[in-house]
């Protein structure tokens, strides 16, 4: 293994991928299967985003992070963060009266972080975490002792290959293989034995990741909640997303009458597709100054 650490504790080298569920993000042995139930591809069924954006006064924006605001990376810490896109967001969560979160699976000190002077409220985690007002991040209660054994096991499997990589989150931990994702195999079935020993956590595949989170936590809960509590009560859910763990949240934004957009390929609950995250700065943009 590789000894140049990322900064959530991990340590490979890394390289771009396709990241299209099926492409690493889909199932592999000893993983948790995709939602069978989600419509397959249908471009043609989906309807273009701008005909009808909804008013800021009445949508409350939940935006998600990787792949959607910001290009996917080889690792987690060379994420580029566009010029313009904190600017983008304050303005828009402006517009909106407040009604714009992030919701993201990282964690929240990553997101505050890589983009400073963002003003929004944020979910980090799959929701397990939770920036309200700046400074103050609310976190679920979980057996540290159960985690921090997942870990070490985490990092042993890590030292296996050069193309793995641990990223350590207060509440969970994700084993990454972006740089080698001829090891989804492995990682599954690793990841599996660990998860087994780990009462109160399950398996959440992502991206060429695999991640061991809090039982209880996912982005359709995350959004459900702050949809009871203003500025977000009352609106319409307006959820972009691009990966598996968007899509309760579409599916949330489906039956509350909202909008929801899967950004790039693959099988989605979504209504709307857009080609990548700079369609999606494109149009937020456009919805900020409208
Ligand atoms: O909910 P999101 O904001 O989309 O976060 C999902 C995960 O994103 C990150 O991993 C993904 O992006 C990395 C950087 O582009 C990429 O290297 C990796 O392969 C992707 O899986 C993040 O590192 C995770 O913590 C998030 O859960």
């Amino acid at each position: 293994m590789r000894t140049r650490p990322c900064r959530h504790g991990g340590t490979t080298p890394c390289a771009a991928r396709d990241d299209r569920p099926g492409a690493g993000g889909a199932p592999q042995a000893g993983m948790i299967p995709l939602d069978r139930t989600a419509p397959r591809l249908a471009i043609q069924r989906q309807r273009p985003i701008l005909s009808m954006p909804p008013h800021p006064a009445r949508a409350a924006y939940f935006l998600d992070f990787d792949g959607c605001l910001v290009a996917l990376a080889r690792q987690p810490d060379a994420v580029v963060v566009p010029v313009g896109l904190v600017a983008l967001l304050n303005r828009l969560h402006r517009r909106a009266g407040g009604a714009l979160a992030l919701v993201s699976g990282r964690a929240i000190a990553d997101l505050v972080g890589m983009l400073p002077g963002l003003v929004v409220p944020m979910i980090g985690s799959h929701g397990a975490e939770r920036l309200w007002r700046r400074g103050r991040v609310e976190r679920l209660d979980i057996d540290r002792t159960v985690l921090d054994r997942a870990i070490e096991r985490v990092t042993d499997v890590a030292r296996t290959a050069p193309g793995f990589l641990v990223e350590v989150k207060p509440v969970a931990v994700g084993l990454h293989y972006r740089a080698d994702p001829s090891l989804a195999e492995k990682a599954g079935h690793a990841m599996s034995g660990i998860a087994e020993d780990a009462p109160g956590f399950h398996l959440h595949p992502s991206k060429q990741l695999i991640e061991l989170r809090p039982d209880g936590v996912g982005k359709g809960q995350a959004v459900a909640a702050l949809l009871t509590e203003p500025p977000f009560r009352g609106r319409k859910p307006v959820v972009f997303g691009d990966d598996l763990t968007d899509e309760p949240a579409f599916a949330l934004a489906n039956r509350r009458g909202g909008v929801s957009v899967k950004v790039g390929s693959g099988r989605t609950a979504a209504r709307h597709r857009l080609a990548d995250p700079s369609r999606v700065r494109q149009v937020l943009s456009t919805w900020g100054r409208a």
